[in-house]
């Protein structure tokens, strides 16, 4: 069985922080990876001061700015095809809760949910993935694009009859923990380390599948690398993947895990906990 892995993120660089690894290393076992992004992510913050004028506040250009950074991105991880949910620009980044721009008229968070569900069952159809990964009803974190992600994801797959599995990405207390411990550990870190408390994390029963990245891990650095305008990436000089970590525009740091978990959403159960494609091939 060809094994075909669909993954639908709200904004270019979802994919590589929460399933970079994963994405990396079903590609290089030969499976057939898609990645379908909801915006562009015309909202965000910009991290480089000498392209701030490129966002929406300005220029507006940062949309155009992050296409860019997602198709190197997905180079990096090996993605074998990537597409825009309804075609590039046709639902905007709608911002963080309680933001005005959830009122644009493209908005995702807040556009029509009968079309946004045809589109995804229409790519659906045309890959036929077995296993679909996106995020919990919470987005993970609560941002509205990725709690409508979600929603859109489950509708589409359960109607289409022919997806076996749908996950969650999840962050797990105890590793999410460990790992920022192993920043506090870490020489020279140049962004903050947040407390546990400070983190999303869920518990740990609900990571159904743990994949293991470490052989992944520079991999995601580079994809990580490549959306510069979102993330930075700090490396101790070491060259080891355990030397480095990167914070998002709030410079808060994220732990640099060695494995990626997920929750079993739909499709029963099976033997995940190391595969998300266990006992269906
Ligand atoms: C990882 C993710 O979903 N990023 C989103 C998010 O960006 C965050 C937001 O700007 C927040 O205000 C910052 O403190 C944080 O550092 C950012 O990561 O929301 C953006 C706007 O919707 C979105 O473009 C970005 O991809
Ligand atoms: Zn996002």
């Amino acid at each position: 069985m060809e094994t075909r892995l669909l993954l639908v993120h709200a904004h270019p660089d979802d994919e590589t922080l929460t399933t970079g690894g994963t994405i990396a290393r079903y590609a290089a076992e030969g499976a057939d990876v898609t990645l379908v992004t909801c915006t562009l992510g015309e909202e965000g913050e910009i991290i480089p001061a000498e392209l701030a004028e490129l966002g929406s506040h300005a220029g507006d250009q940062l949309g155009g700015y992050r296409a860019g950074e997602l198709r190197a991105a997905c180079r990096e991880l090996g993605v074998t095809r990537q597409f825009y949910l309804g075609g590039i620009g046709r639902w905007r980044d709608s911002g963080m809760a309680g933001a005005g721009s959830r009122h644009h008229p493209r908005a995702f968070a807040t556009g029509a949910f009968d079309e946004q569900v045809a589109q995804l069952r229409a790519i659906l159809h045309e890959v036929r993935p077995q296993v679909v990964v996106s995020y919990d009803a919470n987005g993970g974190y609560g941002h509205p694009d990725h709690i409508r992600a979600h929603e859109v994801t489950h509708a589409a797959a359960e109607a289409s009859g022919a997806v076996q599995r749908v996950f969650h990405t999840v962050a797990p207390q105890t590793p999410v923990r460990r790992g920022v411990q192993a920043l506090r550990e870490l020489p020279g870190v140049p962004f903050t380390v947040p407390e546990p408390a400070e983190l999303p994390v869920v518990a740990d029963e609900r990571a159904h599948a743990a994949i293991d990245v470490a052989g992944q891990l520079d991999a995601r650095l580079a994809a990580l690398d490549a959306h510069r305008t979102q993330v930075s990436v700090w490396r101790d000089g070491s060259g080891r993947p355990e030397g480095a970590c990167c914070a998002l525009s709030n410079g808060i740091a994220l732990p640099n895990l060695h494995t990626e978990y997920f929750e079993l959403a739909y499709g029963g159960t099976g033997p995940v906990a190391t595969d998300l494609f266990g006992g269906l091939r």
